[in-house]
């Protein structure tokens, strides 16, 4: 399927946002391994909260969890200290991405995993028990899940975990999301620079509500930095937010977009106040990259983006992907090195209207989705959006999109 998307002459309305994919699959393995008797509100309604959910009921010993990144590390972690043999596999990208270290940190403290393809990614199969934990050193710069999976099943293990991070520690408000949430469900761990020390303790049941995403909410900023005469309300947002992705306020106002907050919502719009360059290392934001290097092209704000590592291995190769999409609409953007993402303001001419592929990766369409208040795009693929944000396309139209379908 491919949408063609025209846009309206002013962006106007009130998103019900999703909530957050990455709270709900913590709450609900939390909640899984506190005895689930209460409660929890507002899970997210997506492809990676439902294969968790499927996934925690035990009743299959084969478990595809799809491309949901968190679902395969996290239950990577539980399925080790859970009696039985379990297989854990996922889609044909999820055999790519990567889970050597996590598996090597388990199988040190006494866990039994196995690959059944390729060494160090999955499918993996899991022969569960009661883990000893003890001391462990993992390296902090390839994944975040690695750490937070560990942390979570932590105050399970005979003598708790003593985990020490090594170098660079990445996407690091995803770990004090993790110990927060742990703490919601009375486990306390202590957190000093490169060493966090969990004991063996009881989690307790709560009931627990989870947040509204504010990485779904980047798009519509994305738009209202657009859009010149933009007014909308995002329901549910906290200021006060566990997600690091909250960081889109202070960034969106430098590109125009200014946010009020009222007790359950943000009302954002357009300042036409703008600076004209930015520079910004992404190294805690990593799923926000995509809007902000498309939303600045859109915007003709050259910029460089640093800590952008991981992006090679998310649902896609999102380095790759934005450079090869960016240009079909006119942007040449650069990768000089490593983990970065610059764009000098070069433009080329492009054929219209341009087809965006998505290469499965729910990002891509929604940030390029921001694209179409300037130039003629077809989106292909559109349904990639159900991984985190199954209502994106119902809500564009919402506020004033024509989408046909091709
Ligand atoms: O823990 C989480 O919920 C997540 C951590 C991040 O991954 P990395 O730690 O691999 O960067 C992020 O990109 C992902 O969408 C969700
Ligand atoms: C990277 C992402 O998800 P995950 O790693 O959980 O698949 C994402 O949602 O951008």
């Amino acid at each position: 399927m491919m949408y063609a998307l025209t846009p309206p002459t002013r962006l106007r309305g009130t998103i019900d946002l999703p909530t957050s994919k990455s709270i709900s699959n913590r709450a609900l393995l939390l909640s899984s391994l506190a005895g689930n008797t209460l409660p929890l509100s507002k899970i997210a309604t997506c492809d990676d909260t439902t294969v968790m959910q499927k996934a925690l009921q035990k009743d299959h010993h084969t478990i595809d969890i799809g491309a949901a990144g968190t679902a395969m590390r996290f239950l990577s972690a539980y399925f080790a200290t859970q009696e039985g043999v379990w297989t854990l596999t996922g889609s044909a990208r999820m055999k790519q991405r990567p889970i050597r270290l996590l598996v090597e940190a388990l199988n040190a403290i006494g866990a039994d995993i196995r690959y059944l393809e390729k060494t160090g990614f999955p499918p993996l199969k899991i022969t569960g028990k009661a883990l000893q934990g003890g001391n462990l050193t993992l390296e902090g710069n390839v994944s975040s899940q690695f750490i937070s999976a560990l942390l979570m099943i932590a105050p399970t293990m005979q003598q708790g975990l003593s985990l020490t991070l090594n170098g660079e520690i990445i996407s690091q408000p995803y770990i004090h999301m993790t110990l927060k949430m742990m703490e919601s469900f009375g486990v306390k761990a202590e957190w000093e620079t490169q060493h966090i020390i969990i004991k063996p303790q009881p989690y307790h049941p709560t009931s627990f509500v989870v947040e509204s995403d504010w990485s779904a909410a980047s798009y519509w900023y994305g738009m209202a930095a657009l859009m010149p005469d933009s007014d909308m309300t995002l329901i549910g947002l906290q200021k006060d937010s566990m997600q690091g992705d909250s960081k889109v306020v202070e960034l969106f106002q430098l590109l125009g977009v200014h946010s009020e907050f009222t007790e359950h919502s943000v009302h954002i719009f357009s300042t036409g106040e703008k600076i004209t360059f930015l520079s910004y290392d992404f190294v805690n934001q990593p799923d926000i990259a995509q809007t902000f290097a498309v939303t600045c092209c859109l915007l003709d704000i050259p910029f460089r983006f640093e800590g952008l590592k991981s992006l090679i291995i998310k649902e896609t190769n999102r380095i790759a992907a934005l450079k090869a999409e960016l240009l079909k609409i006119g942007y040449i953007i650069n990768d000089p090195e490593e983990g970065v993402l610059e764009w000098n303001g070069t433009k080329t001419s492009f054929n219209v209207p341009a087809v965006i592929e998505t290469y499965d990766d729910h990002r891509m369409a929604m940030s390029l989705a921001i694209a179409a208040l300037k130039h003629q795009i077809i989106i292909a693929h559109p349904e990639v959006v159900s991984k985190s944000y199954p209502n994106f396309w119902k809500d564009v139209e919402q506020v004033g999109f024509l989408i046909q379908p091709k």
